[in-house]
């Protein structure tokens, strides 16, 4: 006989609990079923831990802007211990994410779970039915499809290294690519990164991809671009990667060539859900091509960055449409995204694509403002696109402190601010809010 919940989530990360907990707590009957840890990628294989490891290597960067304008000495970075803070730190997480989820009355099922019709989840010997159910499976790492490609590794070995090898080879120009050859490059290690083409981070505003990229050769990245991986082979205590006219020799080998929406072994077919290789296909209500059936977070084709902050935000939006407190289409705010590279590389809204529009485009080099110079922030550019109102509509950063510069500026796109209602907003001075919001 099948337990009968209103509503059930197959995984358990942020498209999953950041709904699930209120829905639960406002008395609808939850389920969530979770195949490996609680809380999903972010906390335990992603944002939570890769941030942890990468403080020393920020603060490292920064100590070395400030040698002879107050500092002297540079620290070294002990990946080991670097190592155990960042299991400390997680460690607990999803414990924690369990208590939260069933404090609120939300049913935690462990194990995997597959569809056996368009209401019913069986995981092992057991099925539960639910009137709604939520795809929420999120992505695994994309690898290589080449000889070899089990000798390289994932961004999940990567946080799990106590001790950095001496040469590391990074495939992948993407958000890991970059953020990882930072850490390991900032942390004493020799970094060959390979671009399949010749652009990196396609996403970001390219003049500060590119300047970006500047920095970090110049911090010994050895970069190479159009270099297409065609085999790794083991030398024994080393290995080599290959490409048509070239080889690299290494120690270590990290796959970031993206990540695949896991939408493989649910029975999605048989139940007749569309996806491609993209993700679930969803209507603007996030619904499945089976009514009742929903996706949310990573595991969604979309347009919008596949990131904590929008999963968050849809699995929101399925809480209050499930409630009943709206039936109007999900309608995304301005979502931003940022690379936690040294400096950071930021972005949010409308940006300059090279077309003509009556957008005003203003750049600066952060050299040029005194609150920058008090932090030595003295490596990136700032970009902040106005309407013909003079209304914020989109920012980029290149700069130490740019997911701050870019989350300061948030409300005055999301609301579209004019000048007089921003000059409403009061920020605390001196700060980097208040460097940036006078220079809108
Ligand atoms: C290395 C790394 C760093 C990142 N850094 C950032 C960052 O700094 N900022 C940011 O915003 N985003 C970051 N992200 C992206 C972020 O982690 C994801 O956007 C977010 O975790 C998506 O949440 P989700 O709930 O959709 O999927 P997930 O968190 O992946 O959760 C899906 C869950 O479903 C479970 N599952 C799958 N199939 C089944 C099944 N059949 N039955 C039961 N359970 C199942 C999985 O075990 C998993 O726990 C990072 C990702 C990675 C890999
Ligand atoms: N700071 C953050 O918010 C953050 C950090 C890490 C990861 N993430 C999330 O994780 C996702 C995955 O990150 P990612 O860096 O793995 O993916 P990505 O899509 O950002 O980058 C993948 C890179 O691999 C390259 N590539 C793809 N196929 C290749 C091939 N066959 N050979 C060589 N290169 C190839 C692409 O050109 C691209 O440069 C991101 O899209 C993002 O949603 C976010």
């Amino acid at each position: 006989m099948s337990e009968k919940f209103d509503v059930v989530y197959l995984g358990s990360g942020h498209g999953t609990f950041d709904g699930a907990i209120p829905l639960a707590a406002r008395g609808k009957k939850v389920a969530v079923i979770e195949a490996d840890l609680i809380g999903g990628t972010c906390p335990n294989r992603g944002c939570n831990a890769k941030i942890t490891l990468d403080q020393p290597v920020a603060l490292k960067n920064q100590v070395a802007n400030f040698q002879g304008y107050g500092l002297r000495g540079e620290p070294t970075i002990d990946w080991q211990a670097n190592f155990e803070h960042e299991r400390d730190v997680i460690a607990g997480l999803p414990d924690m994410i369990a208590g939260l989820m069933t404090s609120a009355g939300v049913t935690l099922i462990d194990g995997r779970g597959t569809f056996v019709d368009d209401h019913t989840i069986q995981v092992a010997d057991k099925t539960y039915t639910a009137d709604k159910i939520v795809i929420a499976t999120g992505q695994h790492p994309h690898r290589l499809d080449i000889p070899g490609t089990e000798l390289a590794h994932d961004s999940n070995d990567f946080l799990n290294l106590t001790t950095l090898p001496h040469h590391i080879t990074v495939i992948g120009a993407g958000y890991i690519g970059l953020e990882f050859a930072n850490m390991a490059l900032t942390a004493g290690s020799q970094v060959t990164l390979l671009m399949r083409g010749d652009q990196a981070l396609r996403q970001f505003h390219q003049p500060f991809v590119e300047r970006l990229l500047a920095i970090l050769v110049e911090q010994g990245l050895v970069l190479k671009r159009e270099w297409v991986p065609t085999a790794i082979k083991s030398t024994g205590d080393r290995f080599e990667v290959f490409s048509a006219d070239d080889k690299i020799t290494t120690d270590w080998i990290l796959d970031a060539t993206g990540r695949q929406p896991n939408t493989a072994n649910l029975g999605l077919e048989k139940i007749g859900v569309d996806y491609t290789a993209a993700g679930i296909t969803v209507d603007d209500h996030l619904q499945t091509s089976v009514a009742g059936i929903y996706a949310s977070g990573d595991v969604l084709a979309k347009d919008q960055p596949k990131l904590t902050p929008t999963a968050i935000f849809e699995s929101q939006y399925l809480t209050h449409l499930f409630m009943g407190d709206t039936n109007a289409p999900i309608k995304y705010p301005a979502i931003p995204s940022v690379v936690f590279t040294s400096p950071r590389l930021a972005q949010v809204g409308t940006l300059p694509t090279g077309d003509a529009h009556d957008a005003k485009v203003t750049v600066s080099d952060l050299k040029d403002d005194w609150f920058r110079q008090t932090t030595r922030d003295v490596t990136g550019h700032n970009l902040l696109v106005t309407d013909d109102q003079q209304r914020l509509i989109g920012a980029a950063e290149l700069g130490e402190q740019a997911e701050n510069t870019i989350n300061t500026l948030l409300p005055a796109i999301q609301y579209q601010l004019t000048p007089a209602q921003r000059e409403q907003l009061v920020t605390l001075f001196p700060s980097i809010g208040a460097a940036v919001w006078s220079a809108i």
